[in-house]
């Protein structure tokens, strides 16, 4: 007893300790997409293996396609129409499950996975992509591996793991008015650093992580993986078994009713000790923003650029200096009130319906400012039908917004499109890291709630003022 979840799951997974402190894990399910997937299978393939288990395994094309209306196997990066041809022919070879360009089920992998249900509590999910942490969020240990690693979980349904250290993030008491989940991230990341959950799984609890829906706990486990972590979980409760009832890939009938019996069993004995553990109060909470070209340069939307510590070290003050040259933003600078170019709402992050409902609460008739290039962009098509049938982009489109098709798009510049030279973007995204979303562009990470406000106001805004 007093077993933390993570060890529950673990000792579940467990099929053998090896001599180096690694174990050995069985996989139940393997995602994959047209950028990495593509390598893994043909990998695969040159290697004389087959996969395993081809009804667990699953792809998408996110990364690389075209995201503008009418959209087709080309691409804007040169060769990224061989990755599509590639990923597609794999898949057909190996008999994956593929959730093609034009499928209606297409999207961001760590958005359409929960959205089907094929991601599940107490299941192991890998994908040769970093942010597959998000989708522990539905109490399943998912992790990011590399391509090599995911061959070997395709040819094997196992993988080499080397333990990691448990701890455990509290967020107590209530987020204030327009605080989400975006915000508390980012906070955390803001106060710990980027390297504070290095070596660690981390399971948020606590009272405002209870009052989260799915989508926001979604979006909480997605920078996990920014914070370092080996990936992030929450204990699935009522709202983790409401939210997968129905769903695609969910069990049914007499395997649904055996299914939610057992994660029932899913949580954090009371006793059971963490390596660590963080408590956060929600109050120091505001609508946060990143300053800087990392996700640990942040801080809330209503005050500075920060002035580097006293005591910091040579390195430090160094990567300080570069984020204050790069962004163009020396310390003491105000970051309510600064002109940006462009306004992005869409990556794994937040681009799922819960995401657009609010950005669309708040650019509801309201225009997009002047010179300020908007783009809002579906997660999947799932979520953009949903969103037609809302009207939500009507909502967008009035206000100034382009309305596109699912993919990662312009989080990742690996799309070919790009927003500029040195373009200023307030982005709902979870990377800021330099030229990420094209060359030398300055990302400013924030809630779609903030993005959608600075969109409107043309530069960087508070949006509790305009909710
Ligand atoms: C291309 C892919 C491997 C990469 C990742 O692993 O995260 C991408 O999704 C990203 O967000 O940088
Ligand atoms: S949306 Fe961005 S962060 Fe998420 S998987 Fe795609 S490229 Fe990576």
């Amino acid at each position: 007893m007093n077993k933390t979840l993570f060890e529950k799951i673990w000792q579940h997974h467990l099929v053998q300790e090896l001599d180096d402190g690694a174990a050995l894990i069985y996989i139940d399910r393997v995602f994959l997409h047209e950028r990495t997937g593509s390598i893994a299978l043909k990998s695969l393939e040159a290697d004389n293996r087959e996969v395993v288990s081809p009804e667990h395994v699953f792809c998408t094309m996110d990364h690389i396609v075209d995201t503008l209306v009418g959209r087709d196997d080309n691409t804007k990066v040169p060769s990224g129409k061989n990755f599509i041809l590639a990923t597609r022919e794999a898949c057909i070879d190996a008999n994956i499950k593929l959730f093609d360009v034009n499928d209606p089920q297409q999207g961001i992998v760590h958005v359409v996975s929960p959205e089907l249900g094929i991601v599940q509590p107490g299941a192991t999910l890998v994908c040769p992509d970093s942010h597959t942490c998000s989708q522990g969020a539905l109490g399943a240990l998912a992790w990011g591996i590399g391509s090599s690693e995911a061959e070997h979980a395709l040819a094997t349904k196992t993988l080499r793991v080397s333990k990691p250290k448990t701890m455990k993030v509290n967020f107590n008491g209530q987020l204030g008015f327009g605080v989400t989940a975006k915000d508390m991230i980012l906070h955390l990341i803001g106060k710990y650093s980027a390297a504070g959950g290095a070596g660690y799984v981390i399971e948020f609890g606590g009272t405002a992580v209870d009052a989260l829906d799915i989508e926001g706990r979604l979006t909480l486990c997605n920078m996990a993986v920014e914070f370092s972590a080996f990936t992030g979980l929450v204990a699935p409760d009522n709202k983790a078994v409401a939210y997968l009832e129905g769903r695609e890939y969910a069990p049914k009938g007499a395997l649904w009713e055996q299914a939610v019996i057992f994660w029932q069993s899913l949580y954090s004995d009371e006793h059971a000790q963490f390596d660590k553990t963080i408590d956060v109060d929600c109050a120091d909470i505001s609508p946060t923003i990143t300053w800087g070209n990392s996700p640990q340069h942040a801080c809330a939307v209503d005050s500075r650029v920060p002035h580097a510590p006293i005591d910091a070290t040579q390195n430090q003050l160094k990567a300080l200096n570069r984020a204050y040259e790069y962004m163009d933003l020396p310390a003491g600078s105000a970051l309510k009130g600064l002109p940006i170019g462009a306004a992005f709402i869409g990556s794994c992050t937040n681009s799922r319906i819960s995401d657009l409902r609010l950005a669309a609460k708040v650019l509801k008739g309201r225009k997009v400012a002047d010179n300020v290039n908007a783009i809002c962009v579906p997660g999947s098509t799932t979520v953009k039908r949903q969103a037609e049938a809302e009207g939500l982009d009507k909502i967008f489109i009035a206000a100034g917004f382009e309305w596109r098709e699912a993919g990662c798009s312009m989080c990742f510049f690996a799309g070919g499109e790009s927003f500029g030279y040195r373009q200023r973007v307030v982005t709902s995204t979870n990377r800021n890291f330099e030229s990420r979303q094209g060359p030398e562009t300055r990302s400013h990470l924030a809630s779609p709630a903030t993005v959608a406000a600075s969109a409107v106001a043309g530069c960087i805004a508070d949006v509790r003022e305009y909710l």
